[in-house]
């Protein structure tokens, strides 16, 4: 008797961004503010302090304020976090081909984590490979991302086979991309020196996610090896060694920053030093060109385009720079896009 074929044995492909507000209007804002601003993984603090903090003070003073900075970042397709990562979703796709199933989610708002992985669910995929789109490892990026995916996968009655990329630091074409963007930049401009700024965390952060207390916040970082493989200021700068080694930087013509500190009455020190600070004191040195990256973030956003690109380089106008350019981000460029794939089928 001939055996039944084997069913189609697809792989689905979940790749996951932070999130971004349904539309730029406070009330989105808002809402995406309240659900970012709660997660206990990115405000540390006891859900008892935490909520009435940030959804009775910290959200409702914010919310017009960031409102008013999603009002210049919008464009005619949305917000750039949720087109590139769809625009990335797609080309992923075609790629990978029938073999794979591949949806996008976002951690806080829409489309929702829980709605991607129900639409690989109903696809009947064979396993799920999640790719959160954070390039280093931090508790309040890709590991809140893979608690909202167990969270949701543990309370299906068939709770599927199920990985995780948990950090892509080091990664070929990560790195090889961010160098042909850089290099394109300055075959149209002659650059001084090289900024690769970081969205920060709290230092405390760092600390508790160190095994066995090996990262001091010292020179503990200056290699990434098997006792730091998630340390986030490790993998910040084995990045920037990387690009500068693409880039052919010699290491007095490159600075790791961080970006983005939220500034609380608490004070608690976020990890240093801070793009702001940096880059003002840049012209003194007579460094008046700059090229500038940010390479945590694989799609640009409100940290890229607006931070980056706009906020920063007024700062560093006005302390004397003559030229900030900021490298885009990789987006859905089609060497990312190749190496996404290639990311996934290593799994
Ligand atoms: C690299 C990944 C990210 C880490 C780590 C991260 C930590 C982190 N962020 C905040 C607070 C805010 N971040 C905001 C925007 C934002 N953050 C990331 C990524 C990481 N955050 C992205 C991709 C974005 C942009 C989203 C977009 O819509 O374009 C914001 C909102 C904007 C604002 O009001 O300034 C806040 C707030 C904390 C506190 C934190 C770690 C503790
Ligand atoms: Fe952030
Ligand atoms: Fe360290």
């Amino acid at each position: 008797m001939p055996t039944p074929a084997s069913p189609q044995r697809r792989i689905g492909v979940l790749l996951v961004n932070l999130g971004t507000p349904d539309s730029p209007q406070t009330p989105d804002v808002r809402r995406y503010l309240n659900e970012f601003l709660t997660d206990g993984r990115v405000i540390d603090m006891p859900a008892a302090v935490r909520y009435p903090l940030f959804q009775g003070l910290v959200v409702p003073l914010r919310a017009p304020k960031s409102a008013k900075i999603y009002q210049q970042l919008w464009t005619e397709r949305g917000s750039p976090l949720l087109y590139h990562g769809l625009d990335l979703q797609k080309a992923v796709q075609a790629q990978l081909g029938k073999d794979y199933v591949v949806a996008f989610g976002m951690r806080y708002q829409n489309p929702s984590i829980e709605k991607a992985l129900e639409e690989l669910r109903d696809a009947a995929v064979d396993r799920i490979i999640v790719l959160p789109l954070f390039p280093q490892y931090a508790a309040a990026s890709t590991g809140s991302v893979q608690e909202k995916v167990m969270d949701i996968v543990s309370k299906w009655w068939v709770v599927p086979s199920i990985s995780f990329i948990s950090t892509f630091t080091d990664d070929p074409a990560f790195i090889g991309t961010f160098v042909t963007l850089g290099k394109e930049e300055m075959a149209k401009h002659k650059y001084d020196h090289v900024v690769f700024s970081y969205h920060g965390i709290p230092e405390r952060h760092v600390l508790k996610g160190s095994q066995k207390n090996y990262c001091k916040l010292g020179s503990c970082c200056n290699s990434y090896n098997k006792n730091n493989r998630y340390c986030y200021r490790a993998q910040c700068f084995e990045t920037s060694r990387l690009l500068a080694a693409g880039l052919g930087l010699a290491p007095e013509q490159y600075t790791t920053t961080f970006q983005s500190r939220l500034q609380s009455r608490l004070r608690d020190p976020w990890l240093q030093p801070y793009t702001d600070e940096v880059l003002k004191e840049l012209p003194a040195k007579g460094i008046l060109n700059v090229l500038a990256y940010s390479p945590a973030f694989v799609a640009d956003c409100l940290e890229t385009t607006i931070e980056v690109g706009t906020e920063f380089k007024e700062l560093f106008e006005e302390a004397g720079g003559k030229h900030w350019q900021l490298v885009p981000s990789l987006n859905s460029h089609p060497q990312w896009v190749d190496g996404v794939a290639a990311m996934i089928q290593r799994n």
